[in-house]
């Protein structure tokens, strides 16, 4: 095994620009800032390389590095495609029970209705629903359009499960492949955390303007953020309080390095107990597939007021989604899709926002505000998320801490 040194002296540096801010954690890492060039000295694993930055040499995580002279592609699509031509991904949306059986109820409520019908799966991945709609419905086709590597595998599945018949698998982004026909009916599973991020939403509008027939359906029809003050007392121990009294000792000059490393950013993946609602949600946005158009995704703002039901500490605030596919028969009911605290819990769970400063606040208490999300005009997977709101207590009179602002990147 070749030593970094030995290495070094192989292969002529390569000129390397940091993608964000790394904080070496070993000795032998090297830290670095977003748009620092590093001269890269040898890749001797995938994920950390061997480096040099204003003469000291370390190791650095190649993921936060990208070639100098590369353009950045705004929508992240090698790394983005990359993640998805992999199985993590899949198998950890194909474990999400909810999920994947919500779209299997979809299929079979509408069985007879999807009689030679032409469907089009927009980011099929394995093909889940595909497969679904040639097992359970007769479709006349169903176009499985799929821009990662994953797509050779998924020609396989189809013809593992005897569908190649009607399923028909094309790689290629969704905005840029061409079918022979318009489709009858547009389903996709393109919802992110907090509903938006990745912005799939954006290739589903497109390929509806542009593959959707007349009178055609979309699946899901339509969506909403939901969003509720809430109590997260486990999170904010684990992260904050923690620092109070580790091992008796007075740790608490690391809580505005908790603050900033921990409360910054939006918490994925976050179960939430009914209980920690402070209030009823609200549906802060809606969105209908038929009208909803890109230039909406922007910005989007709301309103809420939530009447605090229980007393708690106000921590945050937590949001998840809701999507709903509508029947193909007239009056049928439709399917729902409820990734929130009182359904079975997804792999999404829900999305916590934390404030700076926790607020005791009191049954009958009012929290109003209003929450923006800005899509980032640079990055275009990526958006934040401002949350603006008061406390009007219905019994202390109101201090400066019954006000607050905060604005959350997800990522950039
Ligand atoms: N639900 C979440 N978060 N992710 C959905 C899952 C995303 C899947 O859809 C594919 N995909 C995403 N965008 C496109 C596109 N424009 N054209 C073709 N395939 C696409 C990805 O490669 C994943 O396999």
């Amino acid at each position: 095994m070749q030593t970094e040194k030995e290495a070094e002296d192989d292969a002529p540096p390569e000129e390397y620009v940091g993608l964000s801010d790394f904080t070496a954690s070993g000795e032998d890492e090297l830290s670095f800032c977003s748009g620092d060039k590093l001269h890269v000295l040898s890749k001797s694993s995938s994920d950390w390389w061997w480096a040099e930055l204003r003469g000291v040499k370390g190791y650095v995580p190649a993921s936060y590095l990208r070639p100098e002279g590369a353009e950045e592609d705004p929508w992240q699509d090698e790394e983005y495609f990359g993640s998805y031509g992999t199985l993590t991904l899949h198998l950890e949306m194909l474990s999400d029970r909810s999920r994947t059986e919500a779209y299997r109820q979809v299929v079979l409520s509408n069985s007879a209705s999807l009689r030679d019908k032409v469907v089009m799966d927009l980011g099929c991945g394995t093909g889940i629903i595909s497969l679904f709609c040639a097992q359970l419905a007769q479709p006349s086709v169903v176009y499985a359009v799929e821009a990662s590597s994953m797509a050779d595998y998924t020609r396989q599945l189809v013809k593992q499960n005897g569908c190649e018949e009607v399923v028909t698998v094309l790689q290629g982004r969704a905005e840029e492949i061409e079918l022979p026909e318009r489709v009858d009916v547009l389903v996709s599973e393109w919802m992110g955390n907090c509903l938006l991020f990745e912005f799939m939403v954006e290739s589903v509008l497109l390929a509806r303007d542009r593959w959707l027939r007349e009178g055609g359906i979309m699946w899901p029809s339509s969506a909403a953020l939901t969003m509720v003050p809430c109590q997260a007392d486990r999170y904010f121990s684990e992260k904050m309080a923690f620092w109070e009294q580790p091992y008796g000792l007075d740790f608490t000059p690391l809580q505005p390095l908790a603050q900033q490393e921990f409360f910054t950013k939006p918490k994925f993946s976050y179960l939430i107990e009914p209980a920690d609602c402070l209030s009823a949600p609200s549906d802060v946005l809606c969105f209908n597939m038929y009208k909803l158009q890109i230039k909406d995704l922007e910005e989007m703002s709301a309103q809420f007021q939530f009447c605090v039901e229980r007393p708690g500490v106000f921590h945050g605030f937590t949001a998840w989604f809701t999507v709903h596919f509508e029947s193909l028969e007239k009056g049928g009911t439709a399917v729902e899709l409820n990734t929130g605290p009182d359904s079975e819990p997804t792999h999404w769970k829900q999305t916590l926002f934390m404030l700076d400063k926790p607020v005791c606040v009191c049954a009958g208490d009012s929290i109003g505000g209003a929450v923006v999300l800005r899509r980032n005009p640079v990055w275009r997977r990526h958006m934040s998320i401002t949350l603006n709101w008061s406390i009007n207590s219905s019994t202390e009179e109101t201090d400066d801490s019954q006000v607050g602002t905060k604005t959350f990147p997800m990522w950039r």
